[in-house]
């Protein structure tokens, strides 16, 4: 795990732990005794630690979190390379963080190529540099930086680190040999102060109020998260004598680490990789199937979505043809695309350079003609059956054979679309969300017939457009929104009972997500879910009016219609769920006009009102979308628990914190979630998605605590075997 070997009078210490040189129990061990090796051999003058391969050590390695300590822990080696008699250079590649900066902040001198990158992410997982970073950061770069770097996580450039202190050169060509030349340019003993605990932190004039600037940040953009809170607080102990402020980093650091959130957060961080990976069958999996290049594009629609989608190719460096047969239409979508992209030039995002090289990538055109010769398609017209498998099949008409055909429907079955062509194979969805240039999750949705090709194709497409991929199999609503009609139904439910919109937002705000549902429905447009409603009437041979209470048997709440009848369509109209001071501003107000409504709704229903717990819409709004969930592994239309848990982390907002629905799910413990399900069909017999679904049953009644790894094949196992 760690070579060690001489070259002239230098010991270099060559970490080898692909793929990142995460700083596993042999790695440390590793350390540990090259430097004392070195220290004894007499003939050696200097040490040098590198990373064999892609980078320097990228950090911990997380999975070691949730198992049982062995062999040194990281400060113990850390303080081995300080108190080493020879001088000791990180040489740095790659991305050198957490635990990888921490070492190299041990060390005597850094020195790294231009392309590297340095940074302290622990905070993404729940945590803080907790072997002495957040001491040893200030002491280079000063206590507004450190805290800057610490509470964000963000990556800094090797240059960047450079200005701060934090490496001392920067190379270019062969890393080990500039560093050989680095140490033999060194004294051969350490000056005090190389080694940083003998240095004060930078900055402690003005502590008091950088703190103060920046626990407000935190709290206004990480709101509900320990770990920032943590941080600043080790961070701002760095004012103290070293040993003090390392003890209270351990302290804060351990409060972290047996948190509930930094769990969560360590599951999110194997979720999300996980989630991209995917397997159909045998035949169609990530192993055997190859994506085709995709060099052109082309999208159908310049509505919202459209324009999103397109812009979000357009950054990825990808031409696109954007087909829009009404002109006005058309130069609208145009319009829309060129403030986006005029917008990211305003917030430094991208330079005008940059964005008159996409814009000169974007060709305009009204018939689907001109996509005759793009190698993938995605169709983002109004959610209509009959429209879209009526342009497919003009598509497959006029693409080249190769074409890969995508739709961005958020429900329709993507088999039936498919029916429309000769190339079922070819046709998939690539269901986006809204706004589709800033939302990072791509639910992808295969077909009975879509090959494995395309499948690999649309995963890849995800990657290049900096998406995150999540891969399921056709069926109405997918999975994230198969799972969001619970949510919002039991949401439109509760204001019936008794509960106002601001209520229920206030409550699922301070559970974490960003807004509520009724905050969102005004941010989308009430025309959108009346629309869906009245098509999905059509389609399946039934009406439905501001009068309708049940639905071929299912309770109904046409409270949202009867907003949508009264021109209350969210934002955009100043006036929905909430109130604004004109249309298409943010700052939403209760309105007592929508008080009114909903009661005298009430009245006319019979419905009488009553006093709703905190604990009763946190549970009727996730535990309904939970059961959803389990019936979408049951049915295999989700393939695992963690593919939904990042659908909802990265399409909805959900509380990073809380690891995702499935996985709060487990930390709830899957028989109290099922016992409360059941209790809430007992309650509500005319909501059937309240029936409880058979996997969670035998998960919840099987006597044992089945690790979520093992939710999905227990889909297809019977109890006797659980
Ligand atoms: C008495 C108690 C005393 C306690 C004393 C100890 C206190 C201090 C202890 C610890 C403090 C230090 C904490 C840390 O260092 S936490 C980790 C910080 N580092 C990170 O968060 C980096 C995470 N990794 C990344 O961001 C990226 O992987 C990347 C930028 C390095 C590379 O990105 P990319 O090229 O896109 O590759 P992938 O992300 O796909 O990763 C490839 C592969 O590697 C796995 N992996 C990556 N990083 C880690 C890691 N740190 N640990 C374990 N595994 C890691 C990743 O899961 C992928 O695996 P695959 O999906 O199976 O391919």
């Amino acid at each position: 795990m760690v070579d060690y070997r001489t070259v002239k009078s230098v010991a270099v210490l060559e970490v080898n732990n692909p793929p990142v040189n995460a700083l596993s129990y042999n790695v440390r061990q590793g350390l540990q005794d090259g430097i004392e090796r070195a220290n004894k051999d007499k003939e050696i003058k200097s040490i040098i630690i590198i990373g064999k391969g892609r980078t320097y050590p990228a950090g911990a390695d997380i999975s070691e979190f949730s198992k049982p300590h062995k062999g040194p822990n990281l400060i113990e080696v850390g303080l081995g390379i300080e108190s080493s008699r020879k001088p000791v250079i990180s040489a740095i590649h790659g991305t050198c963080l957490g635990g990888g900066l921490e070492i190299a902040l041990f060390s005597h001198y850094r020195i790294a190529l231009e392309s590297a990158k340095v940074g302290f992410p622990e905070v993404a997982l729940g945590l803080l540099p907790g072997a002495h970073g957040t001491q040893r950061l200030p002491r280079v770069a000063g206590m507004a930086f450190a805290m800057e770097i610490i509470t964000s996580g963000r990556h800094v450039s090797a240059r960047e680190a450079l200005q701060h202190g934090i490496l001392d050169k920067l190379v270019k060509g062969n890393l080990l040999s500039e560093s050989l030349d680095f140490a033999a340019s060194l004294p051969f003993s350490v000056p005090h102060n190389r080694r940083l605990r003998n240095v004060p932190a930078k900055g402690a004039e003005n502590a008091d109020r950088i703190f103060e600037v920046a626990l407000n940040k935190v709290k206004q953009k990480q709101n509900g998260f320990i770990a920032p809170i943590n941080c600043l607080k080790a961070v701002k102990a760095a004012l103290l004598p070293y040993e003090e402020g390392a003890k209270i980093e351990r302290e804060l650091f351990m409060e972290l680490l047996t948190s509930g959130q930094a769990k969560a957060q360590q599951y999110v961080f194997f979720a999300e990789r996980a989630a991209t990976r995917w397997y159909v069958s045998n035949e169609k999996n990530q192993k055997k199937c190859s994506a085709v290049p995709v060099k052109t594009t082309g999208v159908i629609g310049a509505g919202t979505m459209g324009s999103g989608i397109v812009v979000t190719l357009l950054r990825a460096g990808l031409p696109v043809i954007l087909v829009e047969q009404d002109s006005q239409n058309l130069e609208r979508g145009v319009n829309m695309i060129k403030g986006i992209l005029q917008g990211s030039v305003n917030l430094k995002r991208m330079t005008s350079q940059q964005m008159n090289k996409c814009l000169q990538q974007l060709t305009p055109a009204q018939s689907l003609d001109s996509l005759h010769n793009v190698d993938l398609v995605i169709e983002a017209v109004f959610e209509n059956l009959k429209l879209k498998e009526e342009i497919f099949g003009k598509l497959d008409e006029i693409c080249k054979q190769q074409t890969i055909l995508c739709s961005n429907t958020s429900t329709l079955d993507i088999d039936k679309i498919a029916r429309a062509t000769k190339r079922p194979d070819k046709v998939i969805g690539t269901h986006f969300f809204a706004p589709a240039f800033v939302m990072p999750l791509l639910e992808n949705v295969y077909g009975t017939k879509t090959s494995g090709e395309t499948i690999a194709t649309v995963m890849n497409l995800g990657k290049t457009i900096r998406k995150i991929p999540v891969l399921v199999k056709t069926c109405h609503g997918f999975v994230a929104n198969r799972m969001l009609a619970r949510y919002q139904t039991e949401a439109s439910f509760l204001l019936e009972e008794g509960c106002l919109p601001h209520e229920y937002d206030q409550v699922m705000e301070e559970f974490g997500f960003p807004m509520g549902a009724f905050k969102v429905g005004d941010l989308s447009g009430l025309d959108i879910g009346y629309r869906i409603r009245q098509e999905l009437a059509k389609a399946n041979g039934y009406t439905v009016t501001t009068d309708t209470r049940y639905i071929q048997g299912e309770r109904f709440s046409s409270l949202a219609d009867k907003l949508y009848e009264l021109g209350r369509l969210g934002r955009k109209t100043g006036k929905g769920w909430y109130k604004y001071d004109r249309p298409g501003a943010k700052e939403a107000f209760v309105d007592p006009d929508v008080t009114d409504i909903i009661l005298k709704h009430c009245k006319d229903a019979g419905i009488i009102r009553r006093k709703i717990s905190t604990q009763e819409i946190v549970e009727r709004s996730m535990y309904s979308s939970i059961n959803e969930g389990f019936r979408c592994l049951e049915d295999g239309v989700a393939s695992k628990p963690e593919d939904i848990d990042v659908i909802w982390l990265h399409g909805f907002g959900f509380p990073r914190y809380r690891g995702g629905p499935m996985y709060y799910a487990s930390t709830i413990g899957l028989a109290e979630v099922y016992d409360r399900i059941c209790y809430y069909h007992k309650t509500f017999p005319e909501s059937s998605y309240w029936v409880p679904s058979d996997l969670l049953r035998k998960l919840a009644t099987s006597g044992r605590n089945i690790p979520m790894s093992d939710w999905s094949t227990a889909a297809t196992v019977n109890k006797s075997r659980l």
